[in-house]
């Protein structure tokens, strides 16, 4: 922030040329008093006021860590007293004890005068550094700006002035007054508040919560910003709607914007009470007098006046002494920076031009008037003998936009405010607005109502305009004796317009004007009552404005900058208490919440692996459960499918035996088929309970961030049907028709069944049945004697064989779907088909409960991971809040110590010196 200035800037000639007046640029240039040579007194002052520019040690060291930055030595140049200031070389004794006295009461002025220029030189470093901190800090943690709160505004509607007041919290006790108009009394948080705010906010569950109204709301710390106030005027919206409708982020921008703003005002400031000029701006409703009320402070009708509006450009009346003495106008081209040694940045014209310069104003954008006021230094403002004046005639405020608004901006650069205001409109709603604008820097403001010889009732118009001012600016009311003047500034003898060019101007036009100058029809004023009383009442408002801007320099000069920071630091100490309360809350909450959210991540993580190993396990068991129990009932349907009743095929007779064989083999693989379908449907059963058992630790787990699949049981397992059919392939032979082993099997059961077993069943039972037919043979032989057995041997063998053929026959249907079940059997053991179908149903099993275990365990993660993620945000905004706690903690008492710095600069009191100085 340390800015160099030039050194040689804004230092005026004193003896008409600037260079060959600086006789020690580094130190303050005061002219020898009386014979030439100081008293001793005199000159010792002058010793302390040497040691004395702004680094002395009778200054408080209050700046930042010592470290001031570089303070510009010309700034200590005043004059005390021109060097052309008329001496007479013949005084008395008397009046050079005078002049001596003079001079020290000067020189101790001048000491209490740097003094104070100093310390408000820090706090604006102090300031201007607090600020780029604010900035920072805002950058990173956007601030909370505290808006007005709607209902409260719009009660106070008809209340025409923007914005509130400063109420009593903090500093307000020791700000400045405010006008007694209603205010909105209490302000709310925007939509940045907690709770409101979308980024910062961490948790679901918090942002649904209802928040309750921050404390900030309470109408105690209701206040108006008068420096960092947004300007929000959009459309038709209340600006309180306005900051609720923008996002945090937007308005922490436009308070950075309004942060720079502020920031580059103070470097103005500092500027400006470094610049040991004085810059008075004369400034009003259009046609209100402001250029007649100039020529009667210069006695010369230099601007041009007319009952139309004719002021288009600023017109900015310096001492010719500054411009070598010379009388000229330089006007100034349009965007140019204005620098008198580079011609190139305006034109010369004499003041006879000026009329036409000052209503055509295409080319140019100010014109500064050099001129020569021949007054004595008692007398003229310009020509003070104490500090070089400039004086500049604003256009009419409410010309157009664009000149309205270039005078609010120029008077960031003046040091005071001379608004003119017709006794006959009184305050326009512009004129209000200037007035409210140049508030935030200016206490006072020089008030002249001027046209008061068209009105009759004074005393009515009077009253009338000090209630408005009282409502307009409290402090220039209360000092209304010496600021508020009623004049008519047209009465005032002014010397005529400059003689045509040609001549030197500056000799002619001394010749014309000076004191008691005649009026321009040439009449002599002071003879006549009326106008005696009015020039009367202008001397005494030309008094007021010189102790204004001479004697009370410190206040017309240096006020400025106390009020501006004064008001600037009560701001930020606002803006810091809301913020330091917003982040502590901030704090609060995040810690809350972070003591919430540690156990449920705890949780979630122990939860994530336990449940997975769950899942895990159940699938395993539910899987090999099923596999066993698969594979149990297939095999049992195997081992008994020849155990039914001929599995529903009806025995066709002897003549159908094969198409029977192939009936029975397809039944029997249909009836395996059921039962792996009947297994299918078994594992189809406990998959959809797996599902269900994994949902539920879903539920538990995830509540409702889980998300269900859609599952449907019918459609597994679609894929295997009908494929044992292709792939057993049994031929049935001649010996499946007679399987000895089940016919034998049969005859036992039948056998041990009673006596109902013949002969010819146990023969020939014996004789299919194997070897033992010849044991039956044999004792048929002993039984019916050899010669017999002979004889019947024959027949007895065919009639054997034929009961045998039908038994064996008879027995198809009982030895067949024994013989192919064995076959099937044998043919599935080889196709390894109940391990095959009850692993592929397992896995099918496995595969489906897979899904949802996946999409539970994805879920836990991503749960875990959430979690995780925020906590880590809510870390941050922990670690965030806690910074911004600590650094607007921090603030609060930082901008309250240059505050109270600030606020103990008296500008208000008498000045040392100056009583004496001007005394006599
Ligand atoms: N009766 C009366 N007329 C005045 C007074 N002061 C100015 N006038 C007249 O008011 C008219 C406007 O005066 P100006 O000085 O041009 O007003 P202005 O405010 O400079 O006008 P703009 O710069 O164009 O806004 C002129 O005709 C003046 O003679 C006054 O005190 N009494």
């Amino acid at each position: 922030m340390n800015q160099e200035y030039d050194k040689g800037k804004n230092r005026r000639s004193l003896d008409g040329d600037s260079s060959s007046s600086r006789v020690n640029p580094g130190r303050p240039h005061y002219m020898t008093v009386g014979s030439g040579s100081t008293s001793e007194s005199a000159a010792r002052l002058q010793a302390i006021l040497d040691n004395d520019l702004g680094y002395g040690g009778s200054m408080t060291r209050d700046g930042i860590n010592g470290s001031a930055p570089a303070w510009n030595p010309a700034l200590t140049e005043d004059r005390l007293t021109p060097s052309m200031s008329p001496i007479p070389s013949s005084l008395s004794q008397s009046e050079l004890a005078d002049n001596d006295r003079r001079a020290q009461a000067n020189a101790i002025h001048q000491l209490w005068y740097n003094s104070h220029r100093v310390a408000l030189g820090r706090s604006i470093n102090r300031a201007v550094e607090t600020l780029k901190s604010l900035q920072q800090m805002n950058a990173s943690w956007p601030a909370t700006y505290p808006s007005v709160q709607g209902a409260q505004a719009s009660q106070n509607k008809s209340d025409p002035r923007p914005g509130l007041i400063h109420t009593s919290t903090g500093l307000s006790n020791k700000r400045r007054s405010l006008p007694p108009s209603p205010r909105p009394g209490s302000i709310r948080r925007s939509q940045t508040s907690i709770g409101e705010d979308s980024t910062s906010e961490s948790s679901k569950s918090t942002e649904e919560r209802t928040v309750p109204e921050p404390r900030l709301i309470s109408p105690q710390i209701a206040q108006e910003f008068s420096i960092l106030k947004l300007d929000l005027k959009l459309g038709a919206l209340h600006q309180t709607e306005l900051v609720h409708s923008l996002e945090k982020n937007s308005i922490a921008s436009l308070l950075d914007g309004k942060i720079s703003t502020s920031i580059n005002h103070l470097y103005s400031l500092r500027e400006r009470i470094e610049d040991t000029s004085s810059k008075v701006l004369v400034t009003g409703d259009l046609n209100a007098g402001k250029s007649t009320f100039c020529n009667a402070l210069l006695r010369r009708k230099v601007l041009p006046e007319d009952q139309q509006p004719c002021t288009n450009i600023f017109c900015e009346v310096l001492d010719a002494r500054e411009n070598g003495g010379m009388e000229e106008v330089h006007a100034v081209h349009k965007d140019s920076a204005y620098n008198r040694h580079d011609e190139s940045t305006y034109d010369v014209f004499t003041l006879r031009d000026l009329e036409k310069l000052v209503v055509d104003n295409d080319t140019y954008n100010q014109c500064k008037i050099y001129l020569e006021d021949v007054r004595s230094i008692d007398e003229s403002l310009l020509n003070n003998g104490v500090v070089d004046i400039s004086i500049i005639d604003a256009p009419g405020l409410n010309s157009d936009t664009t000149k309205t608004t270039a005078v609010f901006a120029r008077q960031e650069e003046i040091d005071v405010v001379v608004f003119i205001v017709s006794a006959a409109n009184h305050f326009t709603q512009t004129a209000k607005e200037f007035i409210w604008a140049a508030a935030a820097e200016k206490a006072y403001i020089f008030m002249v109502v001027n046209g008061y010889d068209n009105i009759r009732d004074k005393e009515r118009c009077q009253k009338m305009i000090l209630e408005q001012v009282h409502a307009l600016s409290p402090r220039t009311f209360k000092e209304s004796s010496d600021l508020i003047h009623f004049v008519s500034s047209n009465a005032i003898p002014t010397a005529p317009p400059p003689p045509p060019p040609g001549g030197n101007g500056s000799g002619s036009s001394s010749g014309g004007g000076g004191k008691g100058g005649e009026d321009s029809d040439g009449s002599n004023p002071k003879g006549k009552g009326k106008d005696r009383e009015k020039i009367r009442d202008f001397e005494v408002l030309e008094q007021s404005l010189r102790r204004f801007v001479l004697e009370k320099r410190a206040r017309s000069k240096l006020a400025p900058a106390k009020t501006y920071l004064l008001n600037v630091l009560s701001d930020v100490q606002s803006l810091a208490t809301v913020n330091q309360e917003v982040a502590q809350s901030e704090l609060n909450r995040v810690s809350e919440e972070l003591k919430a959210l540690e156990p449920i991540l705890e949780a979630s993580k122990k939860a994530k692996s336990e449940v997975s190993d769950d899942i895990d396990r159940t699938i395993e068991a539910t899987c090999k459960d099923i596999y066993d129990q698969i594979r149990s009932n297939i095999t049992t349907s195997i081992v008994q499918v020849a155990d039914e009743e001929f599995l529903g095929v009806p025995y066709p007779g002897l003549m159908s035996v094969f198409q029977y064989a192939e009936d029975v083999k397809e039944a029997m693989l249909l009836d395996i088929q059921a039962s792996v379908n009947a297994c299918e449907e078994f594992a189809r059963i406990k998959t959809v309970s797996g599902v269900s058992t994994i949902k539920q630790l879903g539920l538990l787990h995830l509540g409702d961030e889980y998300t269900d699949l859609s599952f449907r049981s019918d459609i597994m397992f679609r894929r295997k049907r009908d494929i044992l059919a292709k792939q057993v392939g049994i031929e049935t032979e001649i010996w499946d028709f007679f399987d000895m082993s089940t016919i034998l099997q049969r005859q036992e059961k039948m056998a041990g069944a009673g006596m109902a077993l013949t002969v010819a069943t146990a023969v020939g039972g014996r004789m299919v049945g194997g070897f033992g037919w010849v044991d039956g043979a044999l004792g048929a032989v002993k039984i019916v004697g050899n010669n017999n057995i002979r004889t019947l041997i024959i027949p007895g063998t065919i009639a054997v064989a034929m009961v045998a053929t039908y038994y064996v026959l008879s027995q198809i249907p009982n030895s067949l779907p024994q013989r192919l079940a064995t076959k099937i059997s044998s043919q599935l053991t080889e196709m390894d088909y109940v391990h095959t179908n009850s692993s592929r149903i397992s896995a099918e099993v496995r595969k489906v409960l897979r899904m949802p275990a996946d999409h539970l365990r994805v879920g836990l993660q991503r749960s875990v991971e959430q979690l995780g993620s925020k906590r880590e945000e809510t870390l941050k905004i922990r670690g965030e809040s806690e910074v911004a706690r600590k650094y607007f903690g921090n603030l609060v008492n930082e901008s309250a110590k240059i505050y109270n710095t600030v606020e103990a600069i008296d500008l208000e009191g008498s000045a040392p010196g100056v009583a004496a100085a001007y005394d006599s």
